[in-house]
């Protein structure tokens, strides 16, 4: 269970996140500079709250009464910017790689093949269609065997057809791995879609959820 509880004072408002997520999808879905990237930075780490905690299940990633700030690479994030970020000198194979585990116990193979990209593995991000390198950057996330996933508006960029195969995947995905995952998007379909928890802003605070709903409609295999 991912427990957030913070307040950030950003150049125009200060941003509040007062949540938790449970091994469900939750959206964050709110206009552009709301806060929605800077609440994933500080739950990854790569930027820290004012004051308050965040908290995956009983490891504490940030308290700022300690204070306390557990370092990145030890949270067991998996994060998905929004512009992929795939190191563009590696293959996708050597993208996928790079943060694994020595004794990682992913099923790589599998993985590949769920999110169809085994066939891609020796191409570069370049070669590489939008939705390929949606998935690349997943599985790279995923292959790290994470405790919770990050999602920065992973899809804005693909057609519909497309955005609407790579939903499914990440269903069934979440299906499998029951992890957190946290979805940032401007689109209400896809957040109604996906979202087992729809959280948005107001007045800079995230706290409460729209909706909750219990069970996803995958479409109809092709
Ligand atoms: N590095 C930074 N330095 C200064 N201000 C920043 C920085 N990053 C973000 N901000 C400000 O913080 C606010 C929130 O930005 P953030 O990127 O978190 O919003 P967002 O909801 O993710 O936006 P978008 O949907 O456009 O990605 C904005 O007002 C932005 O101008």
């Amino acid at each position: 269970m991912l427990h957030v509880d913070f307040t950030k004072s950003l150049p125009e408002f200060t941003l509040t996140a007062r949540f938790s997520v449970g091994e469900e999808i939750a959206v964050l879905f709110g206009p552009s500079g709301s806060g929605k990237t800077t609440i994933l930075n500080c739950i990854a780490g790569l930027t820290h709250p004012d004051d308050g905690s965040i908290r995956l299940s009983s490891q504490v990633f940030f308290d700022g009464e300690r204070p306390y700030k557990l370092p990145p690479q030890n949270r067991g994030v998996g994060y998905v910017f929004q512009e992929y970020a795939l190191f563009p000198h590696m293959t996708v194979e050597q993208n996928i790689r790079y943060g694994m585990k020595r004794h990682a116990q992913v099923n790589l193979p599998e993985l590949l093949q769920t999110v169809g990209i085994d066939h891609l593995l020796s191409k570069y991000p370049h070669q590489l269609s939008g939705g390929q390198k949606q998935r690349a950057a997943l599985v790279r996330a995923l292959a790290t065997e994470p405790s919770i996933l990050l999602l920065d508006e992973p899809l804005s960029a693909l057609d519909a057809q497309t955005r609407r195969q790579c939903q499914d995947e990440l269903l069934r995905i979440h299906e499998k791995w029951r992890i957190p995952i946290l979805l940032v998007t401007h689109d209400q379909d896809e957040a109604e879609r996906l979202g087992d928890l729809v959280l948005t802003s107001e007045n800079g605070a995230w706290c409460l959820p729209l909706q909750h709903k219990k069970s996803h409609a995958l479409s109809p295999a092709p």
